[in-house]
């Protein structure tokens, strides 16, 4: 199935998978199965963060799997993010070291700045004063210096963005040595952020598509929310072509030009999620899905929405 997963070739010429494997909210205690689940069944690409509080257990898994001799490291394509409480410039190569130490890695694939937004620098990862959020002022544009200094050093083969926004991304642009070579963001059908992506597209600049079934499993989802999973519009298609809702929701990323990292636990669901490169989407049913768009973002990190660099008070 590996062999089956098409890449991408980013702005430095490193190819990368188009499919991985998402690990926010996977706990400690399934997260390393979840891992080992995947490489068995053809993934090479895990999306990691310091902020979910797992990379121990993920670097134990991948550990696992190279020692079994399934994959080799150059098989593996490994992404982390700095965490918002460590973009201070003498602070990035701390973060991405205690990654790399957690993962039991020599060096990432991508390392990506998690949030534009800068937090008081320290051990909380959320620091707050009650419920006011603590930040810290530091420059974006300075923060990604530090970035283009650890990818020179080789700790990480490419860097990138997450949850900026067109301007957010002019401003990296207007001084990067280095150009991010991939945007994570927030794409599914109820948010398909066509502006967005066209933007990223036109400045070279790849687009990963995070909660791409529209994170069903976040904390802070309400019941009776509509639910990606169970959208008739999706049924339909899947009924159509014999797939699932989330492998039309993750074909529909392929289709866009999109990395996908769907995030499951459950072994049945991992395989399920990979068997998308035996189809393709009709260009009808590509814009039936389109159509679906609420701009119903479900990753919103609001408890920001005071900082002067958080990423959704623009346009788009
Ligand atoms: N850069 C950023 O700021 C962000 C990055 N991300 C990244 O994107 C990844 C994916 O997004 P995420 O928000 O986790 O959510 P997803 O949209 O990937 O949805 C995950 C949920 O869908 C369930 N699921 C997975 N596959 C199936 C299936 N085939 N059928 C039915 N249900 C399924 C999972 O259940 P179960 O696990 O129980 O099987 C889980 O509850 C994250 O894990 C993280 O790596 C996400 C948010 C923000
Ligand atoms: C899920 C995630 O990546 C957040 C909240 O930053």
């Amino acid at each position: 199935m590996a062999s089956e997963i098409p890449f991408v070739t980013f702005n430095n010429g490193q190819k990368f998978p188009t499919f991985g494997l998402g690990t926010w909210k996977s706990k400690p205690g399934q997260v390393g199965q979840a891992v080992k689940d995947a490489i068995d069944a053809g993934y090479r690409h895990i999306d990691c963060a310091h902020v979910y509080q797992n990379e121990k257990e993920i670097g134990e898994a991948i550990t696992a799997k190279i020692k079994e001799g399934v994959v080799k490291r150059e098989d593996l394509y490994i992404t982390s993010k700095l965490w918002n409480t460590f973009h201070r410039p003498d602070l990035v190569e701390v973060g991405l070291k205690t990654t790399l130490t957690d993962l039991q890695l020599d060096y990432l694939d991508l390392y990506l700045i998690h949030w534009p937004q800068a937090y008081k620098e320290g051990g909380e990862l959320f620091p707050a004063d009650g419920d006011k959020g603590l930040y810290s002022d530091v420059s974006i544009t300075d923060t990604w210096k530090a970035m283009e200094v650890v990818a020179e050093k080789g700790l990480t083969k490419s860097i990138g963005i997450s949850n900026f926004n067109p301007e957010q991304v002019e401003n990296i642009l207007s001084i990067a040595k280095i150009k991010p070579v991939t945007n994570q963001i927030e794409v599914h059908p109820y948010l398909t952020q066509k502006k967005l992506r066209e933007f990223c597209k036109s400045k070279g600049i790849v687009v990963t598509a995070y909660s791409p079934l529209g994170s069903p499993d976040r904390p802070w989802a309400k019941p009776g929310e509509p639910t990606i999973m169970d959208d008739p519009k999706l049924k339909e298609i899947a009924a159509r072509y014999n797939k699932s809702t989330a492998q039309i929701a993750i074909r529909y990323q392929i289709e866009n030009g999109n990395i996908v990292i769907p995030k499951s636990v459950t072994k049945s669901r991992i395989i399920e999620n990979i068997k998308v490169f035996d189809f393709k989407l009709s260009p009808e049913d590509i814009e039936a899905i389109d159509a679906l768009n609420k701009n119903d973002r479900v990753c919103a990190l609001e408890r920001d929405v005071s900082h002067k660099d958080y990423p959704f008070k623009a346009e788009f």
